[in-house]
C-alpha cells in the first residue's frame, strides 16, 4: 500500500502546497498550529476540495483535479476519528459499533467485531452507553466504529488532543496494537512529538503550508531543525529488539542501529521489538571511555554536527553504529572536551533514563 498525495489550495492568507509519498503503517503529519494538517486531511478525505490536487491510496485515484476524478467523501471508505469521539449518545456502545459497520461495503475484507472489540479491549463496555465512559474509552470506541467500516484509510485528526497524561498513556498501547496488528494504513495528525515517536513510521513535517521534511520517522526525529523545534523535548527514536534479561542486574538488553542498550527490566520475551526514545537531555558526552561508571550505555560514536540553540546550551549530533544520537550540553562542557564535527565521542545514558520512554505493554 503506498498513500500519494499532492495539494496546492489557497485558504483567505493562507497557501497549502504540499506533496508527500508514504509506504504503509502510521504516517504522521506533524506541525505547529495552522501550519496545514487539518486542511490536509479534509483534501484527503474529501470534505475539501483543493484549487489543485490529486489522492491515491493503495493505487485507487480518490482525486485528481487535473482529470476531474473525484470520489466523493462517503465512498471513498475512510474512516475518521476526530479529537472529541463524537459517538450517539442514545446508543449504546455495541450499536455505535455497528453502526460503522453499517458502511462497510460486504464484499471487501476486513476487521469482525469480536476482532475489533478485541484489539481495542472494550469487551466489557458493549452495554454501556457514551456518557458512561471515561475519555480515552470513548476514543477507542470511536476507533472500533472506524475500524468495522473497513476503511482502506484511517484519518486519526489529534484523537488524544483532548485526553488527560493518564488518558493518553491508557490508549497508547491500543494505537500501537492498531499499528502491528490492523492492516489499515493511518493518517495521524499531531503536534505532540511525544506521540509522534511512539507511534509513526512515517513522518511528514509540515511548516506554513509546506512539506519541509518526510521520510522514515526514526531518521527524521533525531534532526537538528526538529530538535530545535522541539527545545527541552528534543530526542531520538530508536527500534528495538529485546534480545534478553538479566534478572540479577534487573535490566533488559536490546539491539539497536546505534548498538546494544540496557535499560530496566521490561516484560516483553526475547525477539519481541520495541521503540526507545532517548532525550537529547539525558545523554552524557565523554571523550575517552568511561571506566567505572553507573551508567549502563556507553555507544562509541562520532560528532557529526554542532550547533548553538537559543538558550545558548549546545546540541550535538553523534553518529553511533547506524543511527543518530542527539546530545545537549553546555558551552562550557563543550569546550572542555574539545569536541568538533568528526571527533570521536562516547555517548553515555544511564538505564533509568530509559525506564519510562518506553510504550507500556
Ligand atoms: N476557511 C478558512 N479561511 C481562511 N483561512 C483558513 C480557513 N480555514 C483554515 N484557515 C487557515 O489555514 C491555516 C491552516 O489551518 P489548519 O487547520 O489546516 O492548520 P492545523 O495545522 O491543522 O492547525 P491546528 O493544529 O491548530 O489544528 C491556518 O492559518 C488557518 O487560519
Amino acid at each position: 500500500m503506498r498513500l500519494s498525495v499532492e495539494v496546492e489550495h489557497r485558504l483567505g492568507e493562507f497557501a497549502l502546497q504540499a506533496a508527500f509519498d508514504a509506504p504503509s503503517g502510521v504516517t504522521a503529519l506533524f506541525g505547529r498550529s495552522g501550519s496545514g494538517k487539518t486542511t490536509l486531511v479534509n483534501v484527503i478525505g474529501g470534505l475539501l476540495r483543493p484549487g489543485r490536487g490529486r489522492v491515491v491510496v493503495d493505487g485507487v485515484v480518490l482525486l485528481d483535479t487535473d482529470d476531474g476524478t473525484e470520489i466523493p467523501c462517503h465512498r471513498r471508505r475512510i474512516g475518521y476519528v476526530f479529537q472529541e469521539a463524537r459517538l450517539f449518545p442514545h446508543l449504546t456502545v455495541r450499536q455505535n459499533l455497528l453502526f460503522g459497520r453499517f458502511f462497510a461495503p460486504r464484499r471487501e475484507r476486513g476487521p469482525d467485531l469480536p476482532g475489533v472489540v478485541d484489539l481495542l479491549g472494550i469487551g466489557h463496555l458493549l452495554a454501556r452507553r457514551p456518557a458512561g465512559l471515561s475519555g480515552g474509552e470513548r476514543q477507542r470506541v470511536a476507533i472500533g466504529r472506524a475500524l468495522l467500516s473497513k476503511p482502506r484509510l484511517l484519518l486519526m485528526d489529534e484523537p488524544l488532543a483532548s485526553l488527560d497524561a493518564a488518558r493518553k498513556a491508557e490508549i497508547l498501547p491500543y494505537l500501537e496494537r492498531l499499528r502491528d496488528e490492523a492492516a489499515v494504513p493511518i493518517v495521524y495528525v499531531s503536534h505532540a512529538m511525544a506521540e509522534v515517536a511512539r507511534l509513526a513510521d512515517t513522518l511528514v513535517l509540515l511548516e506554513a503550508g509546506r512539506v519541509i521534511a518526510a521520510g522514515p520517522a526514526s531518521d527524521l526525529v533525531s534532526r537538528l531543525d526538529v530538535a530545535r523545534a522541539e527545545g527541552d523535548e528534543a530526542s531520538a527514536v530508536l527500534e528495538a529488539e529485546v534480545i534478553g534479561h538479566d534478572a540479577e542486574l534487573g535490566v533488559t538488553v536490546l539491539s539497536s542501529r546505534a548498538g546494544e542498550l540496557r535499560i530496566p527490566s521490561l516484560n516483553l520475551p526475547a525477539g519481541a521489538r520495541s521503540r526507545v526514545r532517548i532525550y537529547a537531555r539525558d545523554v552524557l558526552l565523554a571523550v575517552d571511555p568511561p571506566g567505572r561508571i553507573s551508567a549502563m550505555n556507553v555507544l562509541p560514536g562520532t560528532v557529526s554536527t554542532i550547533e548553538e540553540l537559543p538558550d545558548g546550551s549546545m546540541m550535538l549530533q553523534l553518529d553511533c553504529g547506524d543511527a543518530r544520537l542527539l546530545s545537549r550540553i553546555t558551552r562550557g562542557s563543550l569546550r572542555a572536551l574539545g569536541l568538533r564535527p568528526g571527533s570521536p565521542a562516547y555517548a553515555v545514558v544511564k538505564a533509568a533514563a530509559l525506564a519510562d520512554r518506553l510504550p507500556a505493554i
